[in-house]
Parts: structure tokens; sequence; C-alpha cells
């Protein structure tokens, strides 16, 4: 009777102890595994100090020395950075959803509503809704066609306005002119009316005041973020002027839903259906957000969402306009290819309209080409791990940020050849890079992120980029002031939270179009 349950026994007891040992080495070694390597930081601060004014380049750097999943500390935060497009890849598409929420920062908490907006909401269902209701009304193919006049409208008024400055005049800071336009148009579809008014209207000149303030604080790296310990001093007024702006802001837009509710009329040309009166019909029909009855869209979230469209959606579009066009100058033989092609397709008796754009094949690559070399977010946004979890041999702490370094990456030269030239062609068809897009399934190359919070505006940033650059590079021959010469012209970056030239583009600009294309209906 004893004899047959012997082997069994003895067979379970090996198999026990099998089990035993895989799931033992298992959490050894994942207690085991190393964090990144990385410079050792100073007491307190941690890397900070070490980060300079262009913390894109000084990551880049460190990459080089340390490998390209590196690990540092601002303050007590532990970050990681992404340096090349395979680690990328890593944390965007494999581990995309541990990191799907935004590490926590004063700029969520006292400007975008505590968290009520899109950028730095928690990963979850009400952020989920939210990006909904921009993706079906602002950046869905059907009501990004329904808002192309709008687009073409201010893309026409910005070059009828350069020439209207009149032939002395026409040595102009294009950036601003282009400024003007994106934030013109996106205000136009979010609030129904433009920023930049006409001189003399009180509210346009307040709301744009406010933008731009918003923008510059929100740029500034706050210590207190980092270092507990000095939040409450606020050692470089941040936090005290996000509130102000806060409270003007938001002073502001009770304003506007205001005049709404009262039924004041928009101004001849700008009345219509925005993004503010599709979301305060949805506040006033009760209708939920999230699926929850309870969840109902407020004010505060369309105020929050407004608020979101203005910050990420200006100044991100209109600077890389401004390095699209410094690149073509700086290469007459490409700037002359992309004119003639403009030419070819558009004619000259008329402007760049949307429906030229996917028929402008070597235009496109001199875009994707500038998105490459001048990302405007060349850090993208942070993200936060929701849990410990193992990237490349490496652990990763819960709770760790993770910038990824999107300029780096496209500049490797393992992925790029001669990665520091401007060279489109590398975007045409036997190019190097012929099926490359800018859409976040390219880790070489993702100006607008990748994974669940790739930028949400991306439709609607890359149509306005290529429409702006287009309309202007055929509209105008465009000529450095008299002494300067091409290979002079300063690339020198800026960099806060954009990158922006840290020298504005003066350009001479010469009509090259037959004047009746000039002319506004
Ligand atoms: C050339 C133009 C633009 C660039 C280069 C850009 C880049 C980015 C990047 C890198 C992110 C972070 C993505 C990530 O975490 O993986 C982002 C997020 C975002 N962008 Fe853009 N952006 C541009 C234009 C716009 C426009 C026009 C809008 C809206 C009008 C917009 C709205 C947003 C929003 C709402 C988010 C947050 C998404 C989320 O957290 O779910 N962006 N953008």
């Amino acid at each position: 009777m004893d004899l047959p349950t012997t082997p069994l026994l003895l067979s379970t007891f090996a198999v026990s102890v099998v089990v035993c040992y895989v799931l033992f080495r298992k959490r050894a070694a994942r207690k085991t595994a190393p964090l990144p390597p990385g410079p050792r930081g100073w007491p307190v601060l941690g890397n900070l100090p070490q980060l300079g004014g262009k913390t894109h380049q000084t990551l880049h750097e460190m990459t080089l020395v340390y490998g390209p999943l590196l690990r540092l500390r601002f303050g007590s935060s532990n970050v990681v950075v992404a340096g090349s497009a395979a680690v990328a890849e890593q944390f965007l598409r494999v581990h995309d959803a541990n990191f799907s929420c935004r590490p926590p920062n004063s700029g969520g908490e006292h400007m975008a509503y505590n968290y009520q907006d899109v950028v730095f909401a928690p990963y979850g269902p009400r952020w989920r809704a939210m990006r909904k209701v921009c993706a079906v009304n602002l950046f869905s193919g059907r009501a990004l066609d329904d808002l192309r006049a709008v687009r073409e409208r201010e893309a026409a008024l910005m070059v009828r306005s350069l020439v209207g400055q009149g032939s002395d005049a026409l040595l102009v800071p294009l950036g601003k002119a282009v400024n003007v336009c994106t934030t013109n148009a996106l205000s136009r579809a979010a609030v129904g009316r433009r920023v930049f008014a006409a001189a003399g209207n009180e509210g346009a000149r307040e709301f744009k005041e406010i933008v731009l303030e918003v923008m510059q604080v929100g740029g500034v790296l706050n210590v207190g973020d980092f270092v507990p310990a000095l939040r409450w001093l606020d050692p470089q007024g941040v936090v005290a002027k996000m509130k102000k702006l806060h409270r003007r802001f938001d002073d502001m837009m009770n304003g506007i839903i205001a005049d709404r509710k009262a039924g004041v009329i928009m101004p001849a040309g700008e009345e219509g259906k925005d993004l503010l009166g599709l979301l305060l019909a949805m506040v006033h029909d009760e209708r939920p957000l999230a699926g929850a009855e309870e969840d109902r869209i407020t004010e505060t979230d369309a105020k929050a969402l407004i608020l979101n469209l203005f910050v990420a959606g200006t100044d991100t579009t209109s600077t890389i306009v401004e390095w699209s066009l410094s690149e073509l100058i700086r290469h007459p033989d490409i700037l002359r290819q992309a004119q003639e092609e403009l030419d070819a397709v558009v004619g000259r008796g008329r402007l760049v309209s949307e429906s030229d754009l996917p028929r402008l094949t070597f235009f496109n690559a001199v875009i994707k080409e500038t998105f490459r070399l001048h990302p405007s977010t060349p850090l993208s946004l942070p993200r936060m791990a929701a849990e410990e979890c193992e990237v490349a041999g490496y652990r990763i702490p819960k709770g760790s940020e993770l910038l990824v370094n999107v300029w780096g990456i496209a500049r490797d030269p393992a992925l790029w050849p001669d990665p520091l030239v401007f060279r489109p062609a590398r975007f045409l068809p036997g190019g190097s890079h012929a099926n490359v897009d800018v859409k976040g399934g390219d880790f070489g190359l993702i100006p607008f992120g990748a994974g669940r919070r790739i930028c949400a505006g991306l439709s609607w940033g890359l149509r306005m980029v290529t429409l702006t650059s287009a309309t202007l590079v055929h509209a105008f021959g465009l000529e450095l002031p008299a002494g300067q010469s091409v290979d002079k012209l300063s690339m020198e970056e800026a960099f806060t939270l954009l990158l922006q030239r840290a020298v504005p583009l003066m350009v001479h600009l010469v009509p090259r179009l037959l004047p009746s294309a000039y002319e506004i209906a």
C-alpha cells in the first residue's frame, strides 16, 4: 500500500522545491535590479543645480556618459530620463499604462483648477472624457474640416497684415506675426473671438496678457515642487504669481460666460459654434461627463479645458513655424525647391489652402525635418510611475518622474545619419526615413509624445504648422536684413518648457504672388 505513494510524495516535493526556487529567484532578481546610473547630485537640491539653462542639452550630454536610461534627483524627487528611441519605446509603449499620470506640480494645482483639466488630470475616466470632448469637437477629422475656414482666414489675415505694412516696413519679426495667427485661429475655435484683436479692445488686451503670462509662469521650473521643505517659502515667487494669474483668468472667463448667458452678441464675423458654447450647452443640459450620472461637466471643467488649449496649443505651434522658416533661409536650395513645389501645386494666383497640403510632398518633409531638429517641447511633458517597474534591466521606483528627451533622441547618430544636417530628403520616397511620421508610432521622432497621453491637439497643431509655414514661404521671398549672410543666422536656442529661438527671426518679405492673391474677400 505504501509503495505507490512514495514516488508521488517525492515528485510533489521536488516540484515544490523547483517552484519555490524559481519564485525566490524572480523576487530576488526584482529586488536586486539596480537603479539606472546617473551623476551624483548636491545635498537637498540633488541634480537641479547641474541642469543649466538648456536642460535638454545637458541631459543629452549626460546620456552620452551614463547611457540612454539615466537617473537623477530633483530635490527629493526621483527622475528618470529616456535618452534613446528604444528606451522611450519601453516607457511609452510597453509600460505606457504605468506612466499615464503626470507628477503633481504647482501649475496643475494653482492654475489648472486643481488638476481639473486635461494636461494635468490624473489618468482615469474623467481625463478620458475631457479628452474625448476636445477630440470630437475640435480635433476629429470632421471637426478639423469644419474649422478649416477659420485657420485659412487667419493665415490670409496674417499675410495681408504683413503686406499692409508697406514696402519699407516689410522687415518684420516673423515669430510675432505667426503667433498672432496661430493664437487667433485657436481662440476663435475655442471661445469664438480673437485674442489679438484690433487696438482699443480692452477685453482682448486682457485676454492676450493673461495667455502670455500663463505661458511664461508655466515654463518656470519651480524649486518648491521638488524640495517640499521650501514649498511654503515659495523662493521664486512662482506660486504667488500663479495664484494671481489664475484669479485674473478665472474672472475673465466668468465674464465671457456671463456674457454668453446674457445673450451678448459677439463681434460681427466672430460669432459661431465654438468649443466654449458647446461646453456650456453640456453644462446647461446637465450632461454626464464620464458616463456616470453624478459626474456632470461643470463650468470649472470648461474653464480648465479652455486654459489648456491656449497654453498647450499656441506657442508650441508658432515656435516651430519660426524654426522652419529659419532653416529654409539658411538653406537657399531647399527653399527654392519648396517654392517650386508650391508654385506647381498652388500657382501664383492665390494663397495656399489646406486642400493643397497633402500634395506638398517636399514641403511636408521640410516640416518633419524641422520637428526633428527643433521640437517645441524638447523634454515632452513629464509622466510619473504609478507602480515600481523594471525597464531595460533597471528598477524604476514608484513615483519616479519620467522625462523623455525628444530633442536628444532625434539627434542620435545611430538612428539619423548626419543628425545635425537639415535634410528633408531623408523623409522623401526612397529616403532613409521615407515612412517615418511624427504621430507617435516612430520613437525616433516623437515631438508630440506618444502613448495614451500623446498630444491631444496633434492634428490641429500639425495642420496649423504646415499651413502657416507653407503660406508664408509661398507668398513671400524671404531675405535677411542687408549685410546679414545666411550662414551667420543665429540658431541659438532659448529653453523654458518650450524651445524657442533665442534671437527672434527678422526677415525681409518680398511679395512673390499676383497682387490679387493678397486681397481678402
Ligand atoms: C506643434 C505643436 C505642438 C506640439 C509639438 C505639442 C507637443 C505636445 C507634447 C510633447 C505633449 C505631451 C505628450 C506626452 O506626454 O506624451 C502634449 C500634450 C498636450 N497637448 Fe500638445 N503640442 C502641440 C500643439 C498642441 C495644440 C494645438 C493643442 C490644442 C489646441 C495641444 C494640446 C495638448 C494637450 C491638451 C496635451 C495634454 C494631453 C494629455 O495629457 O492627455 N497641443 N503636446
